[in-house]
Parts: structure tokens; C-alpha cells; sequence
């Protein structure tokens, strides 16, 4: 094992020492599951099974616990009518409101088509009163991808720039080539303090 490699082993061991609970809410397919793959042990598949949208699952190792939301549109709820899958939508989000009190928000920097998206549902989210302050990390993953965004695009696209009412962070990270998941975890351990 190299020495980086033992680094991250070493920040891993001190990330699931601590008590927290903490909640990744992204598009489907942004790379949640693989980027909590990534934290819990550095391993990474092709072959991931989707998470049906509007879910939330539990991840739990040693003290952590980690809520994966998926947000965006979902096939299953469209084939109702669309009007029947964006009240669906408007429910699954404000319960998703009640529930996330810090933010760490998961995009595919690769997928170009969904940043509009992705944009339009990390603002709904801001104007909550109850995500007031609430510290937001962005995570641009997928940058081993060669039509990644660079972080100067991403951040443009998501108007990061607009949101001055709190502390924002961005990283790009790719779960696939383990790439700044270091600085993830260290931004997740200096802010579990303020973690529920
Ligand atoms: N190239 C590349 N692919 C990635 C990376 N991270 C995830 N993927 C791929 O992206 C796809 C979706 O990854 P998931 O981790 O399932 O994404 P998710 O956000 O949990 O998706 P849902 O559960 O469907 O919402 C999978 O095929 C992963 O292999 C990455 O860093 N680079
Ligand atoms: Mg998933």
C-alpha cells in the first residue's frame, strides 16, 4: 500500500470515529453512492444499481450514518402524467426540506444537460428558511471524464457565486480515480461539529 493510500486509510479512520449525520442530495446517477463507496472504503464499480428517484437511503459505518437523497426527474412517476409526477416531486421535496440540515450537494460535472437542472433544484432548496446559514459543499464529481466542466464552469453554472448567506465550498472529485476525496472527508470531519 502506497503512502497516500494509507493517508486516506488514516483520515477514514478518523471520519467513523466521529458521531454524525450527514445527508448527500444530488441528481440521479451524480455519483451518491459511489462517492459514499469511496469515503467508507476507496472501492469503486461501473456496475451500480440506480436508486428509483425520490428515495432516501441509510448508509452506516462505525458513528456515521450517511442519508443519500436523490433528486430530478423520475421515469416511473412521468409515465402517471406529468402533472401527476411534479406534485409527487413538490411532496418528495418539501419532506426532503424538513429533513436536511446541512448540505452536500453531488453533481455529474460531465453531464451538461443535467446542470440546469441540478442549478435550478440547489436554489429551490437554499430559499428554505430552515437551510438558513447552513454550510453548503458542492461536489462537481466525475472529472476523470474528459468533458468534465472545470470548477470555474461549474460554478458559473450553478450560480455559486449568487449565494453569499453562507459558506460555500466546490471540489471536484472523480469516486472513480479516488481524486480529492481527501478534501472531503476533511471538510466533512472540520464541519460535523455543526453536523445534527
Ligand atoms: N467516470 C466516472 N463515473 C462515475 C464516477 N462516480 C460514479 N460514476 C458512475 O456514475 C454512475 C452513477 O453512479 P451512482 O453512484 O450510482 O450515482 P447515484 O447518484 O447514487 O445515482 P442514483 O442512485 O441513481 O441516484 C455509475 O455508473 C458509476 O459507476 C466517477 O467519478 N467517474
Ligand atoms: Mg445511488
Amino acid at each position: 500500500m502506497g503512502l497516500w493510500d494509507s493517508f486516506l486509510n488514516w483520515l477514514r479512520s478518523l471520519f467513523f470515529k466521529q458521531e454524525m449525520e450527514l445527508s448527500l442530495v444530488g441528481l440521479q446517477d451524480a455519483g451518491k453512492t459511489s462517492l459514499v463507496n469511496s469515503i467508507a472504503t476507496g472501492g469503486y464499480s461501473e456496475d451500480m444499481i440506480p436508486t428509483v428517484g425520490f428515495n432516501m437511503r441509510k448508509v452506516t459505518k462505525g458513528n456515521v450514518t450517511i442519508k443519500l437523497w436523490d433528486l430530478g426527474g423520475n421515469a416511473g412517476f412521468e409515465a402517471c402524467g406529468k402533472d401527476i409526477a411534479e406534485l409527487l416531486r413538490r411532496v418528495w421535496l418539501n419532506k426532503l426540506r424538513r429533513v436536511v440540515f446541512e448540505l452536500r450537494y453531488v453533481v455529474d460535472a460531465a453531464d451538461w444537460d443535467n446542470i440546469p437542472v441540478s442549478k435550478t433544484e440547489l436554489h429551490e432548496l437554499l430559499m428554505k428558511p430552515s437551510l438558513n446559514g447552513i454550510p453548503l459543499l458542492v461536489l462537481g464529481n466525475k472529472i476523470d471524464k474528459s468533458q468534465a466542466l472545470t470548477k470555474q464552469a461549474l460554478v458559473d453554472q450553478l450560480g455559486l457565486e449568487t449565494i453569499t448567506d453562507r459558506e460555500v465550498s466546490c471540489y471536484m472529485i472523480s469516486c472513480k480515480e479516488s481524486i480529492n476525496i481527501d478534501m472531503v472527508i476533511d471538510w466533512l470531519i472540520k464541519h460535523s461539529k455543526t453536523a445534527t
